[in-house]
């Protein structure tokens, strides 16, 4: 379980507070309006922002001290974060190697496994610029794949995709963290994807990360802020 206990957050005049506990292997959406802090739950459970107060921890053991490479997750940006001088297989050694070491055997062969695993075989030795957006969409989720975490964190990984490779993308998610057995926490705009992908949902509103609830009840009736939000999106 990932728990976020006492969780205060604060950015400016912005202030976020968060008290929920998330199931091992679960999958959930981030949803709220625009503002509301869902990028900024996101990287303080990574560590790249300092709490306030509060802690985070993985199965009862808090992480709050630990550096973003030390923690049990693996966070995915929605720019995809691939380094562009870099063929896609030096991409992915990264994954394995965050100091740029040499892989051995067993790694390459990791490698070709998560890019088969994305339905990239055989394009490892391309640059991200000679893959398509969905192909390098499909890239950047085989980095987090082979990082093997219980935890994946994604901030809108798919919003610069079309309705169909949207779709397509984040079936293949929950393929592969079904594999892994990742608990999956997507931040996304769109309400489709949450239905689609989560079965529980991280109301992100006022200030507060609500503890989470059923997606569809959630979406079909939603709170003031909320619906205000998904009616102008
Ligand atoms: N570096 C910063 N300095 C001051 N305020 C910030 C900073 N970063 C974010 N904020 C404020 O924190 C609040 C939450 O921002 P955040 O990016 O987490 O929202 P979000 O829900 O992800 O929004 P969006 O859906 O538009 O991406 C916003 O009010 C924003 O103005």
């Amino acid at each position: 379980m990932l728990e976020l206990k006492g969780l205060h957050l604060k950015e400016g005049d912005f202030d976020l507070r968060a008290d929920l506990g998330l199931r091992a292997a679960g999958r959930y959406a981030v949803i709220g309006p625009s503002g509301a802090g869902k990028s900024t739950l996101l990287d303080a459970i990574a560590g790249f922002r300092p709490l306030v107060s509060g802690a985070v921890s993985w199965n009862g053991q808090p992480f709050t001290d630990l550096s973003p490479a030390e923690r049990p997750l693996a966070m995915l940006f929605q720019d995809n974060n691939l380094f562009p001088h870099l063929t896609v297989d030096r991409n992915l050694a990264l994954a394995l190697r965050p100091d740029g070491g040499r892989i051995g055997a067993e790694g390459r062969e990791k490698i070709a496994q998560a890019l088969a695993d994305v339905g990239l075989a055989g394009m490892g030795g391309r640059k991200p610029a000679q893959l398509s957006g969905g192909q390098q969409s499909r890239a950047a989720l085989a980095r987090v794949v082979l990082q093997e975490r219980p935890i994946m964190l994604l901030d809108e990984p798919f919003s610069a995709l079309g309705p169909a490779l949207k779709a397509e993308m984040l079936d293949l998610l929950a393929k592969v963290a079904d594999r892994l057995q990742a608990l999956v926490l997507i931040v996304t705009h769109d309400p489709n994807d949450a239905r689609r992908f989560a079965p529980e949902t991280v109301l992100v509103s006022e200030g507060i990360a609500h503890a989470p609830q059923p997606t569809g009840p959630l979406l079909d009736n939603p709170p003031p802020a909320l619906a205000q939000y998904l009616g102008g999106a």
